[in-house]
């Protein structure tokens, strides 16, 4: 049943926050009739039959208490269970803190409240009526799209605020023109703007607020964004405003922290997770393989080449892998993302996987992550959406948010950065109730992650091994053993013709599994001993010694002085 908790005070524990009871959504779902109360000019979308239904509700859209302008928009006939939970307090006033499952529409539960209480709001209502803030420039652009689809454009403007735009002065003017119902923003930029020469304009812009929606509240108010999320949001004007928060994972910090954002006062809480309910879907199968560095790419591989077979449109199977030119993978319905630690380790594996003589025997590769430009981040994920049959090699700038429907299976290579983002990766798979795998990769020295307290609490992940058919398992053997040899030979390539790019993937593992001690306990022995492996088995690195480092790096990593390290000499003038 979900739970709804009202915050109480800061000083006291979480234990001590009432809980009042929700009416539980009924849980029974019927997919889309044509007995809609009004007949709406879209057409509802139909769940494919194979489609998880447990997360949706009996209860309609159409039945809501909003205006018709909004409900002839809405493309779905029944309500999630977020949507059930948290729509009529949102649309009642409420501020909200929201917490329920990937993919499960919490973007219209937030839109619809939000937009729904700025139509009823009096026409001598002045400037930006609703603002939404988003760690990731993707995902602000796919809120601002989602907006558009509830209203027009001549019902509703939006601007969408986010940095990696060439013209950022021109992009303020734009701004400060033009009457906006709407702001969706990165934190970032919008700080830049909020403390920038023109800020009394800008901030101005925000003098009729109604709404403020924090969307992956949790990575909003983690280290990374904090200093400008707070910039922002303590220069909004002091408008009575409605605050809704929602994100996939609500750790106890973040129902703290909230209150803060909250004007220091009392919201609901609302889970859609059942006690001890676990905080992936149950029908995505997740699994593990424990396998060296080494083995990685070549499993990254078999991995794509097994689900490519399993969504076959022609049930064409084949024994061995396809390395040959000319028979690029269209045949198959198989749409696979795969994180790594970092943006340098994407932009690595890319090299690998769109070298000449792999690149034939795959589908279209795509690459997010911020090594790229903004451009190319936006075509990237644009083409992969589209895209029958494709393969996104991504860092965490994907992990959160991104709505691309059709992902049959979620890779994750090496160490993430918690249970949470674990979460979040694997959520990109399985949306609106959609079948899904997961799959996380580790060497050995990783494997402690699985074990943590966080993630038995929010997966039930078991091993690779004991999943696929016998049939499944021995084709994996065979695929992986073959892509190995070949996975050796790019290597080989890369390691002597692009040797800058092997050196930084090793700095930028350094620097990341630095940030990981507390999940991997190493030393900085350690660190350093599994870095070197790390760089000889997956970045194929031949060198006797490890790639250099300048000693500027060392010191910034606090691995001054530690044993193993290359120490790049400055050139004696
Ligand atoms: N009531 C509904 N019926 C069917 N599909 C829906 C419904 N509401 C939303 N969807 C669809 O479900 C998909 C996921 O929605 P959305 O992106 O809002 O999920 P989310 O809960 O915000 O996920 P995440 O936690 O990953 O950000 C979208 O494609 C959306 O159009």
């Amino acid at each position: 049943m979900p739970t709804v908790m009202l915050s109480r005070s800061l000083s006291r524990s979480f234990n001590h926050f009432r809980t009042i009871s929700l009416m539980p959504p009924r849980k029974k779902v019927r997919l889309q009739s044509s007995t809609a109360a009004s007949s709406p000019p879209v057409q509802p979308v139909t769940l494919p039959s194979s489609s998880n239904r447990s997360h949706f509700t009996d209860d309609k859209f159409q039945d809501l208490p909003i205006s018709s302008h909004l409900k002839r928009n809405i493309k779905h006939e029944f309500m999630t269970e977020v949507q059930a939970a948290t729509i009529q307090p949102a649309l009642a006033g409420r501020d909200l803190l929201v917490q329920a499952k990937t993919g499960t529409g919490k973007t219209v539960a937030f839109l619809l409240p939000a937009i729904e209480t700025l139509f009823r709001s009096p026409n001598s209502r002045n400037g930006t009526a609703i603002l939404v803030l988003s760690p990731t420039r993707e995902l602000a652009q796919q809120i601002s799209n989602e907006a558009q689809t509830l209203l027009p454009a001549s019902q509703l403007r939006i601007a969408t605020v986010t940095g990696g735009t060439n013209n950022p002065r021109k992009d303020l003017e734009r701004l400060l023109g033009t009457e906006h119902d709407v702001v969706v923003a990165t934190p970032g930029r919008l700080h830049d703007y909020f403390t920038g020469e023109r800020k009394a304009e800008v901030v101005a812009k925000f003098d009729g607020l109604q709404t403020l929606i924090l969307d992956e509240v949790d990575r909003l108010l983690d280290g990374g964004f904090a200093k400008e999320l707070d910039g922002v949001v303590k220069a909004l004007p002091n408008t009575k405003r409605q605050n809704l928060f929602f994100s996939a994972t609500v750790p106890n910090k973040v129902k703290e922290t909230a209150r803060q954002y909250n004007n220091g006062s009392d919201y609901l809480f609302i889970s859609t997770l059942k006690e001890n309910e676990i905080n992936t879907h149950q029908h995505v199968h997740q699994s593990y393989i424990i396998t060296p560095f080494t083995d990685h790419i070549p499993t990254i591989l078999a991995l794509l080449r097994l689900d490519s077979l399993k969504h076959a449109l022609d049930h064409v199977t084949t024994s061995t892998p396809t390395l040959s030119p000319g028979s690029r993978g269209r045949t198959s319905n198989s749409k696979v993302m795969v994180f790594f630690p970092t943006a340098r380790h994407a932009e690595f594996a890319a090299r690998v996987l769109k070298s000449e003589s792999l690149k034939q025997s795959l589908p279209s590769v795509y690459e997010v992550h911020s090594r790229r430009s903004q451009n190319k981040r936006n075509q990237d994920t644009e083409a992969f959406r589209d895209a029958p049959n494709a393969i996104m090699l991504c860092s965490d700038v994907s992990a959160r948010g991104l709505d691309v429907p059709g992902v049959t299976l979620v890779i994750q290579a090496g160490l993430p950065s918690s249970a949470e983002q674990y979460v979040h990766r694997l959520g990109r798979t399985a949306r609106a109730g959609a079948e899904g795998q997961g799959v996380i990769i580790l060497d050995h020295a990783e494997q402690s992650f699985l074990f943590s307290h966080a993630m038995k609490k929010a997966t039930t992940v078991t091993p690779f091994s004991s999943s696929p058919s016998s049939h499944e398992a021995k084709e994996f053997d065979t695929y992986k053993k073959s892509y190995s040899q070949h996975v050796d030979n790019i290597l080989g390539t890369i390691a002597t013709r692009e040797r800058d790019s092997a050196m930084k993937a090793y700095a930028a593992w350094l620097g990341y599994y630095k940030g990981q001690s507390k999940t991997t306990k190493w030393s900085s022995e350690q660190l350093v001993a599994e870095a070197n492996r790390y760089a000889k088995d997956s970045l194929g690195w031949k060198e006797a010694s490890p790639p250099p480092l300048q000693a500027k790096t060392v010191g910034k990593m606090g691995l001054k002085g530690v044993k193993g390290l290359n120490i790049e000499r400055p050139p004696k003038l």
